[in-house]
């Protein structure tokens, strides 16, 4: 009998000779475990004894089993000094079979330290030594070959197989006096059972030992075989489940054909349109019947598609690829509406391989083609007779071009018939003599050639009429219309489309847009080009809508989406601009610009009555009788309410006035507050429209026009397109002769101020300003700056035409002579005082003429302009001055002998420069 020190096992730990285990330790235990390794020489040996009850961790005294092992103490890991609290951790190695020599009673907090007991070895026994019977022994290496058998059929490949197949040769190859150790070994690692095992801890005898782990490991592997069976029932269970999901599949697909023969033959029994059957069915039913259809439609428009053709090729392929996949995946999703949009597309099919369609063929055969198209623009438009004129051309040259295209077609198809009847003889008389060839790919059909009429390119300030002149177009050719619009478009995406790799990509604004149209030949309106976005991080738009508008390209435009060539050649293209100053210049050299400068007050009250006034009245379900807007109420809101160069401000308050008639009307015909349908007045006169539209916007807005020193009225074309009355205003501040410009203006406007004052320094003698001509009017005789300002300082101003504005400017602020209101000019000056055309000369004038301008300044080369551009009434209505000089400019400015000139000191002046 010796003494050992006790480690008692915290419940269910058990340590079995030949395993080892490593298990964390309290602090107290892992100083007394850490002396006791320092105190002995060599590895220290313990007896560690399982404590049995499970309830000690809650505070219950342990007891401890009457067995245990003695371990050998092989490592000992401490805290680390930064967190000394923390467990120690001891590794140990059951060598052999220990009892204690009387029972140990331990206290609740036991674990905290080890107790010296006396302990009685196993091995001391008589029985450790015996060598066990051959039939305990083949009956134990039986069962552990068939156990690891087992186990190393079911760990599937790798290491865990690999060690199950070292301890079967362990086993095979084991001696009989060695077999009991074995079978600790085996026990220690298979058997998971706590109280197999505290049970197999207890047995000494190996004889007995052996038996109990035959015992147990028949028990595991019977274990292990209905777990297997277990699991593989739990398997098959779910693979059945699968197959009825795929029977269920199949059922609902075969009851989809069931209902579509149904389907087919009730419509052929009660006629087409009849619904008589479909009361029936369930809406759960037409959701898979209409997927079915839809695909039914797909496989058909597919069939349709020219053999040969790109589109077909593609359109196959993912057939085939929407067949392999599962129906409800994300990718047959993706594949479908992909085939959806190729399908719905115009291509060019085996029937119908002329892209134009029949019905505007007809429409261009037509020999009153030209007078139909005239009559259709006259009655969708008031005036615009110049444009009108251009577009007649237009039409003319299209459809002259179409004809051309057509009969050109016609010739080719006929010699390509002729070809394949020659080819078929041919092939007659091979087959009389030869084995039969293979027939030969179906070429693509002769195509006519694409219609390069110029693209039309609309400019002009809002409201002008610029879309629906290309809807009229499109009414007059008899194709589908459709409108693009790219304002605001910045990423090439958006005309190009999206690659198909992007989630929820699709194709871009062109192919949406033939779509729609259903036709190869539509007028599609790229509405508002200017506004499109210039080249960034998303590419460049611009550069996508050259290629759509390159007649020598766009025969196979690809969208990123599709992914195969559009043809786009017979698509007629229409743009619409506001000013052309931010279209780039290759997208305005495909184009032909047709501007539209905005309407004088007269054309605006034809448009408002014939055209504006019955539209609203349509609208609000009035007749003409119910509203009578005199012609002086709609000029009313023409000058007083919506100053603008189009109609569509007028358009709306014209339906502001339409509504609240309705509403007056319907009181009249309900006689709500003694009102009678009798008494009701359709009249609407100019003094009713501050009931009906508010306060005027701009009435009066002339009268705040002064007649200032300094002040002089200039015209301008706005962002927009459209043209106005901006003052220029300037004012003298004490400083040291320093030209001060504000107003957001350009570096070409504030070069004109500078070219203007310099000019009127150089004549400030002659104006009467200084006393010499070597004095500077700005330094005597005070010192002073000229500030120069032109109102709405958040709007950008840039260009040459103020140049004589400013001049008149300086020289009133100098001489203190002053312009009169009514007078507002344009021009840009030369340094030796010359007057230069400038442009937009229709929209300036007509901007004055709204204004109530009544005498404008111009350029003398801009005459053939006004007498052009401007109409009749307005130039009855309003006094032009057209000047050559900047002198000549003053005197129509302030008036004939209003300046003081000393003229003698110009030719002085003259020869010094
Ligand atoms: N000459 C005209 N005769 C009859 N109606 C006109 C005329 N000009 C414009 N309109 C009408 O004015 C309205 C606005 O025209 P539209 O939409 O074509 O303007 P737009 O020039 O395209 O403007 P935006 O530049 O803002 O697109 C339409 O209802 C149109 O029918």
């Amino acid at each position: 009998m010796s003494t050992l020190a006790v480690l008692p096992l915290q419940h269910p730990l058990i340590l079995l000779p030949a395993s080892r285990i490593t298990i964390p330790v309290k602090k107290e235990l892992g100083q007394q475990l850490a002396s006791l390794i320092q105190e002995s020489e060599a590895q220290p040996v313990l007896a560690a004894v399982p404590i049995v009850n499970a309830d000690s961790a809650q505070g219950e005294a342990p007891v401890l089993n009457e067995w245990g092992c003695v371990a050998r103490i092989t490592r000992l890991v401490r805290p680390s000094a930064l967190n000394p609290s923390e467990t120690y951790l001891v590794t140990l190695h059951g060598i052999t079979r220990v009892r204690l020599a009387r029972p140990l009673k331990l206290t609740s907090n036991a674990p905290e330290f080890m107790p010296y007991h006396p302990v009685e070895y196993g091995s001391t026994s008589q029985k450790e030594g015996q060598v066990p019977t051959r039939e305990a022994i083949d009956a134990f290496k039986r069962s552990s070959l068939r156990l690891l058998e087992k186990l190393g059929h079911d760990s599937g490949k790798g290491s865990r197989r690999d060690a199950w197949a070292k301890f079967s040769s362990m086993v095979e190859d084991i001696s009989d006096q060695r077999a009991g150790w074995l079978a600790d070994v085996m026990v220690g690692s298979i058997i998971s059972e706590y109280a197999d095992r505290l049970e197999f801890l207890s047995e000494c005898d190996p004889e007995e030992r052996l038996k109990r782990a035959t015992a147990l490991f028949i028990k595991q592997t019977s274990i292990t075989e209905v777990a297997k069976k277990i699991a593989h029932a739990v398997d098959e269970s779910v693979s059945k489940q699968q197959k009825e999901f795929f029977l269920r599949q199949q059922m609902a697909a075969i009851q989809r054909e069931l209902n579509a023969l149904n389907n087919s033959r009730s419509n052929l029994g009660a006629g087409v349109g009849s619904d008589s059957d479909s009361g029936s069915a369930s809406e759960l039913d037409d959701d898979e019947a209409a997927n079915a259809d839809d695909m039914a439609d797909i496989r058909r428009k597919i069939e349709a598609m020219e053999p040969g053709s790109e589109e077909r090729k593609m359109s196959v392929r993912e057939w085939r690829r929407l067949k392999r996949i599962p129906q409800g995946s994300v990718e047959n999703g993706v594949i479908r509406s992909y085939l959806e949009w190729l399908t719905s597309l115009p291509w060019p099919s085996e029937t119908s391989p002329a892209t134009t369609s029949a019905e505007s063929l007809e429409t261009l055969r037509d020999r009153s083609f030209l007078t139909r198209a005239r009559e259709q623009l006259d009655n969708d438009h008031y005036g615009l007779e110049k444009i009108k004129r251009r577009l007649i051309e237009y039409l003319a040259v299209v459809r002259l071009r179409q004809l051309a295209a057509e009969a050109e077609n016609a010739k080719m198809k006929a010699q390509e018939e002729k070809a394949l009847v020659l080819a078929k003889d041919a092939a007659k008389q091979d087959a009389s003599t030869k084995a039969p060839s293979l027939p030969k790919p179906v070429a693509r059909p002769p195509k006519a050639n694409p219609v390069k009429g110029p693209i039309l390119l609309f400019v002009g300030p809002p409201g002008t009429g610029k879309t629906s002149l290309g809807q009229s177009i499109a009414r007059a050719l008899n194709r589908p219309f459709q409108r693009i619009s790219l304002g605001g478009v910045r990423d090439e995406a958006e005309i190009r489309g999206h690659r198909r790799t992007y989630v929820a990509s699709g194709p871009g604004a062109i192919v949406q847009a033939l779509r729609k149209a259903g036709r190869s030949d539509p007028v599609l309106l790229l509405d508002e080009i200017d506004k499109l976005g210039q080249n960034n991080f998303h590419g460049d738009p611009g550069a996508a809508l050259l290629e759509v508008l390159d007649p020598e390209q766009n025969h196979s435009f690809v969208d990123h989406y599709l992914n195969v060539p559009v043809d786009l050649s017979q698509a007629l293209f229409i743009c619409t601009a506001n000013s052309l100053d931010t279209i780039s210049q290759p997208l305005l050299d495909r184009c032909e610009i047709i501007t539209l400068s905005g309407y004088t007050y007269d054309e605006k009250i034809h448009i408002a009555r014939r055209f504006l006034l019955p539209k609203q009245l349509r609208a609000n379900g009035l007749d003409a009788s119910q509203v009578d807007l005199t012609d002086d109420a709609l000029l009313c809101v023409a000058t007083n309410y919506t100053r603008e160069a189009g109609v569509r401000s007028l358009e709306r308050a014209i339906g502001s006035v339409v509504r609240y008639k309705a509403v007056d009307w319907a009181e009249h015909a309900d006689g709500a507050n003694g009102k009678t349908p009798e008494r009701y007045n359709p009249k609407v006169v100019a003094d009713d429209l501050e009931a009906i539209l508010g306060l005027a916007r701009w009435d009066g807005d002339e009268r705040e026009r002064e007649e200032r020193r300094g002040v002089v009225y200039g015209l301008v074309v706005m962002g927009a397109g459209e043209g106005g009355v901006m003052p220029v205003e300037s004012i003298a501040v004490p400083g040291s002769g320093h030209l001060k410009l504000t107003g957001s203006l350009g570096e070409v406007i504030k070069e004109s101020g500078e070219l203007a004052l310099s000019w009127v320094k150089t004549h400030a003698y002659a104006l009467g300003v200084t006393e010499s001509t070597r004095e500077d009017p700005l330094r005597v005789p005070e010192a002073i700056d000229i500030h120069l300002h032109l109102p709405a300082g958040a709007q950008k101003k840039d260009g040459p035409s103020a140049g004589i504005a400013m001049t008149c400017a300086f020289v009133s602020l100098l001489t203190g002579a002053t312009v009169p209101p009514h007078i507002a000019m344009t021009g840009e000056i030369t340094l030796r005082g010359k007057v230069t055309p400038v442009g937009g000369i229709k929209e300036k004038v007509l901007g004055a003429h709204r204004a109530q301008i009544t005498k404008v300044i111009l350029p003398y080369a801009n005459r053939k302009d006004v007498e052009q551009d401007v109409a009749k009434e307005i130039r009855k209505e309003m006094e032009f001055c057209f000047v050559r000089t900047v002198e000549e400019a003053l005197e129509a400015a302030f008036g004939k002998g209003k300046l003081g000139w000393r003229l003698k000191a110009l030719p002085l002046l003259e020869s010094r420069l």
